[in-house]
């Protein structure tokens, strides 16, 4: 990926992390990232979803943390580079969103 990552400044977060709010992500307590849950039909939906997020996660090299059971996926994003959050998160969160959104 083109370009250092730099840690979201306030002013940044103001602007961007409400559309995230709004639709489930959450800072993360005692730690820089975002954090959302995301519950499926089932595993094979699950599995779907986490199959297209991490073809994408390769082609942009950030890659979420994640944990899944049966038809829960829970996903943490941050950006190691910077210890904390950066525009990369924000674009990989808004790319999750778009294929949940055409899965369920
Ligand atoms: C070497 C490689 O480009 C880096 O380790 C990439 C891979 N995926 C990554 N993913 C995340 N979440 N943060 C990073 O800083 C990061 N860096």
């Amino acid at each position: 990926m083109a370009g250092k990552a730099h840690r979201l400044s306030a002013e940044e977060r103001d602007q961007l992390l409400p559309n995230l709010r709004a639709v489930g992500w959450n800072e993360v307590e005692g730690r820089d990232a975002i954090y959302k849950e995301f519950h499926f039909k089932d595993f094979n939906r699950a599995f779907g979803f986490m199959t297209r997020v991490a073809l994408q996660a390769e082609k942009l090299d950030h890659h979420p943390e994640w944990f899944n059971v049966y038809n829960k996926v829970h996903i943490t994003l941050s950006t190691h580079e910077c210890a904390g959050l950066s525009e990369r998160d924000i674009n990989l969160a808004s790319y999750i969103e778009q294929v949940a959104g055409s899965l369920s």
